[in-house]
């Protein structure tokens, strides 16, 4: 069944990772969706795993308003029907561009984006009006977006319909954007599953540089001292490398793009770790120099202090969870047998993961529950035969 107050069909412009992601979703809450990509393998591949049909209208040359007068409610060769709602998932550099091409191209539809970075695309609508290429009416119909979900991976083979489940999607309507644009936006934040933040595209591009674009930096500068690094010291990583590198694996084109588009944000706090790190250097130059030791004490402390303030699951307030740390033989069938027990148990399992260590044939399952529960699962995992530790 079509979802209701969502105008369709939806075209889904570029279909990578995340448009692909989006018709998925929209297809299997039984949305209409077209995809179009002028790569033909990403529509095709996109099309292939269920993420919506061909789009059947020409979009290339110069946009010409179909569905304006005489309006038939048809593609031109009268074999689709019009979009009602434009998802422009194409790269960020390209997305300003396909958002008024779209704006132009279809008079009826709401147009939305999703780019990491806000500020840029909704400059470029707006000097469209300045320019005459757009009226005022036509660029209300424009809302940008940002789920604030992804992967470290490209393209629409990776691609999940369950990608946004739970993830904040922030919404940048400003008084002049329509209410059927940003009604449009939040029911495909919902049907797929994600929370709805309404932010200016301001707020939004300074925030991102902080909770995501910093991150990334960060990821690519430690990552990038491991190049040269003998296997040997590799062999001894563990969780606290692989939870500060794993975003080290995404596209550079991808990230050129979204740095590049929020430079001046992304500057003013690097200036601030640049300071920081001025201040580690000087102190780890003579760490037995009194003050030294308060000083490094310091640093690790304020780590600490913004860690803590990183909401929990679902954006619940932050609250530390305690862990159950199970060893498990790195055989088929061992952690569904550990989590059936759990569930008999009785305890919710708040977050999980697995720690390898190099050279043994063993897992370990880290259980992360509410602490008040911690003993109890201890006591029923023991006593089911568990190596608890
Ligand atoms: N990758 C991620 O984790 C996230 C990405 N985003 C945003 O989503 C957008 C898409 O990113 P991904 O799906 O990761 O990239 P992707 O590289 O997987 O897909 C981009 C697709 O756009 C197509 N494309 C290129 N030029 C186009 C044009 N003129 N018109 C229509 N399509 C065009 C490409 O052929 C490609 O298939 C970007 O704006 C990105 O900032 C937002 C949240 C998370
Ligand atoms: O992999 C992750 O954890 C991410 O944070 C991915 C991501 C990349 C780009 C975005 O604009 C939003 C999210």
């Amino acid at each position: 069944m079509a979802p209701r107050g969502l105008p369709e069909p939806v075209l889904i412009r570029g279909t990578g990772l995340l448009g692909t992601s989006i018709g998925l979703g929209l297809r299997a809450a039984g949305a209409d969706v077209y995809l179009a990509d002028p790569s033909p393998s990403a529509q095709a591949v996109a099309e292939d795993i269920g993420a919506g049909l061909a789009y059947p209208g020409d979009l290339s040359g110069a946009p010409t308003a179909t569905g304006s007068s005489g309006d038939t409610g048809t593609t031109p060769d009268g074999t689709g029907a019009l979009p009602g709602t434009v998802v422009v998932a194409s790269p960020p550099d390209v997305t300003g561009q396909v958002v008024i091409d779209s704006l132009l191209r279809f008079p009826g539809a709401v147009v939305l984006d999703i780019a990491s970075v806000k500020g840029q695309i909704q400059r470029q609508v707006r000097a469209g009006v300045v320019d005459g290429v757009l009226t005022e009416a036509q660029a209300a119909r424009y809302v940008g977006t940002h789920p604030m979900a992804g992967r470290e991976r490209s393209g629409p083979v990776a691609a999940r319909g369950q990608l946004f489940t739970a993830a904040p999607w922030v919404v940048c309507a400003d008084q002049d954007t329509a209410p059927q644009a940003v009604a449009a936006a939040e029911e495909i934040a919902q049907i797929l599953g994600a929370t709805v933040h309404r932010m200016s595209a301001e707020d939004h591009d300074a925030s991102v540089a902080l909770i995501s674009h910093l991150p990334q930096i960060a990821a690519s500068l430690v990552s990038s001292r491991l190049q040269e690094t003998p296997a040997a010291s590799l062999a001894l990583s563990g969780n606290g490398l692989r939870d500060t590198t794993r975003i080290a694996a995404s596209d550079p084109q991808l990230w050129v793009q979204i740095l590049a588009g929020n430079a001046p944000d992304i500057l003013r706090i690097l200036y601030g770790v640049r300071e920081d790190l001025d201040r580690l250097i000087t102190t780890m130059e003579d760490p037995t120099a009194p003050g030294a030791r308060l000083d490094i004490a310091q640093l690790i402390a304020e780590g600490n202090a913004g860690h803590a303030r990183i909401p929990g699951k679902h954006g619940a307030p932050p609250q530390a969870f305690a862990v159950v740390t199970v060893i498990v033989d790195d055989t088929p069938g061992q952690i569904s047998a550990v989590l059936q027990d759990v569930g008999q148990a009785g305890v919710n399992v708040e977050d999980l993961r697995m720690d390898h260590s190099a050279g043994h044939e063993v897992g370990m399952l880290e259980i992360s529950v509410l602490p008040g529960r911690k003993q109890e699962l201890m006591d029923a995992l023991g006593a089911q035969g568990w190596k608890v530790v």
